[in-house]
């Protein structure tokens, strides 16, 4: 468990992070989300006592980092994956890790093995391609066999197969029971990996909660109906505000609604319904509505940008052409 209690860190007349309050629970992976510059990576530095919060306080179950007998088993930290001397091996590099933090030397191999290292422990980590220093962070991270662990952007640079590793050792920390809080930019990353979703921006806490909630809070989730009776239906649903895109012959997607008044609707026109579904939006697109604010550094949206719809239907289907009632 992680506790931020009013956590708050300004340079100067900037305030990098305002006075956060969260708290981050063991057994899910929490997505730590927000705009460049939003004050992820300065909280995480608080978190590990890398930076001196200017109010506030970051607690490790119930400690701050500093006060931690053994910090390395409480909680393994992945904030910089070139913060490893290029001269040391895999193997130098975290024997010395393990030798200066109380941690049995048998760990070593265990963790180079869990991220698939064991056939280049012995080559010097200057000589490594970027995925292979992230391992050797995520490694460094394992080494204490904490019960929390914390990555800053573990998939950065990572190919597909390196994404899903990460992917996959983050749900299975998470499954033991573990804290797992991570950030990322990349949305449709974490709406695979993550179970709660923290977004930030300009150092404030935007949202909050599970990341079905998260998605739900989007103005863009939609009803698709299908009915032979698709124009007249689309007439009257107009006259209630909603907004429609005909995107075949029989079908409808409908924004501004909600699927109970369509069916209330359809149900008067004596329209017979072949499907009412509800159709959500992508992570990526709440996400742009939550943090549109609070974008430092934007260009301004294409004309348009926010009506396309990323929909992800419930049966997967790809997002048609869509021809405007
Ligand atoms: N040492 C520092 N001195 C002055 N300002 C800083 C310092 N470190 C961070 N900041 C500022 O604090 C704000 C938050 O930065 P931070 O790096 O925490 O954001 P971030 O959410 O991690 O961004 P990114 O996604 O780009 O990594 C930014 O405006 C940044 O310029």
């Amino acid at each position: 468990m992680i506790n931020l209690r009013g956590l708050t860190k300004r340079y100067g007349d900037k305030v990098a992070v305002d006075a956060l309050t969260l708290d981050i629970a063991p057994g899910s992976v929490t997505g730590f989300l927000g705009p460049n510059g939003a004050g992820k990576s300065t909280t995480m530095r608080m978190i590990l006592g890398l930076d001196r919060p200017t109010a506030g306080q970051a607690l490790i179950k119930g400690r701050p980092y500093a006060e931690l007998k053994h910090p390395m088993r409480e909680i393994g930290a992945l904030l910089d994956a070139k913060a490893v001397h290029p001269g040391h091996t895999a193997r130098t590099h975290l024997t010395a890790m393990a030798r200066s933090n109380g941690i049995p030397v048998s760990r070593v191999d265990e963790v180079i093995e869990t991220v698939g290292l064991t056939e280049v422990a012995g080559k010097r980590a200057g000589t490594f391609s970027l995925g292979m220093g992230q391992r050797l962070g995520i490694a460094g991270a394992l080494l204490g066999d904490p019960e929390i662990v914390m990555f800053d952007e573990p998939v950065n640079g990572l190919d597909p197969d390196g994404v899903r590793w990460v992917r996959d050792l983050m749900r299975a920390l998470s499954a033991e029971g573990r804290t797992v809080f991570v950030s990322s930019h990349l949305m449709s990353e974490m709406q695979h990996t993550a179970d709660q979703l923290v977004v930030i921006g300009r150092g404030k806490v935007i949202a909050d909660a599970p990341i079905a909630e998260v998605i739900a809070t989007s103005s863009v989730n939609a009803v698709k109906v299908r009915t032979p009776r698709a124009h007249e239906l689309a007439q009257q649903l107009a006259v209630t505000g909603a907004r429609i895109d005909r995107t075949a012959e029989n079908e409808l997607i409908v924004t501004g609604s909600t699927i109970e008044r369509v069916g209330e609707i359809a149900h008067q026109i004596g329209a017979l319904l072949l499907e009412l579904s509800p159709r959500s939006a992508s992570l990526e697109q709440a996400y742009m509505e939550l943090t549109a604010a609070s974008v430092e550094y934007g260009a301004p949206a294409p004309p348009g940008a926010a009506d396309r719809a990323d929909w992800s239907d419930h049966n997967g289907a790809d997002q048609r052409q869509k021809e405007q009632v």
